[in-house]
């Protein structure tokens, strides 16, 4: 897989501020396993191939991966993991369920709790936007099933979307459908990807896009045709 362009810099994890290619080879032979650390929490498997630098995160909370403290801790956690290990330079984020990258925010966290879960809550929210987009990783966001919400943030907050081609999918911030308002720093996050008059519709409407639409509005550098990713 070949990534493009980014003006994304600043991090001596950037070969330069041109071109990225992450090459995702062959199978590994023995030689290299010994090269591959994995760890796993609850909701998150984590795998970096210490010979490619390249970590892959895989989301394991069904029935949604729907993001709770408890998963945006672990989120947080394993990101920081990564940015401590110096043979890290890139991370993909993906999902180890069928068709669901992440079902967003969880519903359950923003219903009939105290203000100070409330308040813990949207602070790890916040965090793991944070670190996201603060990382000095290479980030990227395979997107292999639907990702509304939380879910289209968390991609958009990652230096590059890949998506898997699936009419079943959408992704978008589609806060007012449910009758939200997106808060204004998903929707900066999203202007920063795509420009003012796409996301000011796509907010109103509460728009969710397939992959060939959101590619042509420029959310990806790729995407794919493969059912999954
Ligand atoms: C106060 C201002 C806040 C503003 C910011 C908001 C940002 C957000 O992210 S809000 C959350 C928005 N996300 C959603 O509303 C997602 C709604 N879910 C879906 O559209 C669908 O569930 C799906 C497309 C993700 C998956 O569809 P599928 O048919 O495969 O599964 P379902 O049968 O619908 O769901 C299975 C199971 O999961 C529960 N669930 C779904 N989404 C969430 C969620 N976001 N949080 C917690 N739980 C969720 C759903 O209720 C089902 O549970 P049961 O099996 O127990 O009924």
């Amino acid at each position: 897989m070949g990534f493009g362009t980014v003006s994304r810099g600043g991090s001596s994890r950037w070969p330069d501020q041109r071109l990225c290619t992450v090459e995702m080879g062959p199978p590994c032979h023995t030689s290299c396993l010994s090269r591959r650390k994995s760890s796993s929490s609850p909701k998150i498997k984590v795998d970096l191939d210490s010979s490619t630098g390249i970590a892959v995160m895989k989301f394991q909370s069904p029935p949604v991966n729907s993001l709770s403290l408890d998963f945006l801790t672990e989120f947080c956690i394993s990101l920081e993991k990564l940015e401590m290990d110096r043979s890290c330079r890139g991370v993909v984020v993906t999902s180890a369920l069928p068709k669901i990258f992440s079902a967003g925010l969880d519903i359950m966290e923003m219903y009939g709790k105290s203000p100070e879960r409330c308040g813990e809550f949207w602070k790890a929210v916040q965090e793991m936007w944070l670190k996201l987009y603060g990382s000095n990783m290479v980030t990227i966001a395979a997107i292999n099933g639907s990702s509304p919400a939380g879910g289209c943030l968390m991609a958009l907050t990652c230096d590059y979307r890949i998506m898997a081609e699936n009419p079943r999918y959408g992704i978008g911030l589609n806060e007012t459908q449910l009758g939200i308002v997106a808060p204004f720093w998903f929707k900066d996050t999203m202007v920063n990807t795509v420009g003012h008059r796409t996301t000011e519709l796509a907010l109103e409407l509460g728009l969710l896009y397939s992959a060939p639409d959101a590619l042509r509005l420029a959310w990806w550098t790729s995407w794919c045709r493969r059912t999954r990713c």
